[in-house]
């Protein structure tokens, strides 16, 4: 029997719509899925434990080769939702800020927006485990994303959202994370694989279905926070970040 290709998943709610259609046959027999938080998965692919993950665009910087697999991504074109600063003072009151451990991507951004638009000079702490979200308070903000940014939404006053914080600096679309893959994949596989992606973005309400009620509206999220072609604008805004990350001294 041929190989199976192992598939990293990220275990947010962003990524329920590009796997929905991975339970089904023909791809489902051919790939082994792996799911983890985002800077795992980045692991994962870079010591070979996974041939293809759904990885923070930002560690391909590390990679002596890597391909983007396929024609969708997480991304946002403005506001996101679920990648925020969370502050109960406002940025320029802000003394230090917690970094979140699950980010590449993110962390990256954030620090670019610190330097050349917020212009800010805070402290930063990378945080090691869930315990810092207790810590965000006061004058102490901290970047979280995923399922838990949507659940801080309501706790503070201050929310700045950096895919749209991207957009008014840059005036790009932000992508956080791609198929990467560090050989090329069958092209077979690559299509099979990408209709599979966009099945479950076409079954929105099936997807929703399959998901306790939360916190957060997922119509919402998925429809409007959240874009998930890699277009052209996307690629220009990946190509744009990739640059910024290979300038700056590492992820
Ligand atoms: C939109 C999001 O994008 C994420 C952010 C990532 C990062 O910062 O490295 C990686 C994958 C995505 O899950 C999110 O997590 O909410």
């Amino acid at each position: 029997m041929e190989e199976k290709i192992r598939v990293g998943i990220i275990n947010y709610l962003n990524t329920r719509p590009l796997l929905y259609g991975l339970q089904f046959p023909p791809i489902r027999e051919k790939i082994e899925l792996i799911e983890d938080v985002p800077a795992k998965l980045a692991e994962l692919l870079l010591s070979g434990r996974i041939d293809v993950g759904l990885v923070p665009v930002a560690i391909t910087q590390k990679l002596p080769q890597f391909y983007i697999n396929g024609n969708y991504c997480i991304g946002a074109i403005g506001d996101v939702a679920s990648v925020c600063v969370f502050s109960q003072v406002p940025l320029e009151q802000v003394e230090r800020i917690y970094l979140d451990y699950q980010s590449r991507s993110s962390v990256a951004l954030c620090k670019w927006l610190i330097e050349n638009h917020w212009k800010i000079r805070p402290e930063l702490i990378d945080a090691h485990n869930e315990s810092y979200l207790d810590a965000i308070n006061g004058t102490t903000a901290g970047l979280v994303i995923g399922d838990r940014a949507l659940q801080q939404r309501p706790r503070f006053e201050y929310i700045y959202d950096l895919a749209g914080e991207w957009k008014n600096a840059t005036g790009l679309p932000f992508v956080f994370a791609a198929w990467v893959s560090t050989r090329q994949l069958p092209g077979d596989f690559i299509r099979e694989f990408d209709q599979a992606n966009a099945y479950g973005l076409n079954h929105l309400d099936d997807v929703i279905a399959r998901i306790p009620e939360g916190i957060y509206d997922l119509k919402k999220y998925y429809s409007q926070d959240l874009s998930y072609t890699l277009d052209a604008e996307k690629r220009k805004g990946l190509e744009q970040f990739l640059k910024i990350v290979a300038a700056s001294s590492g992820v």
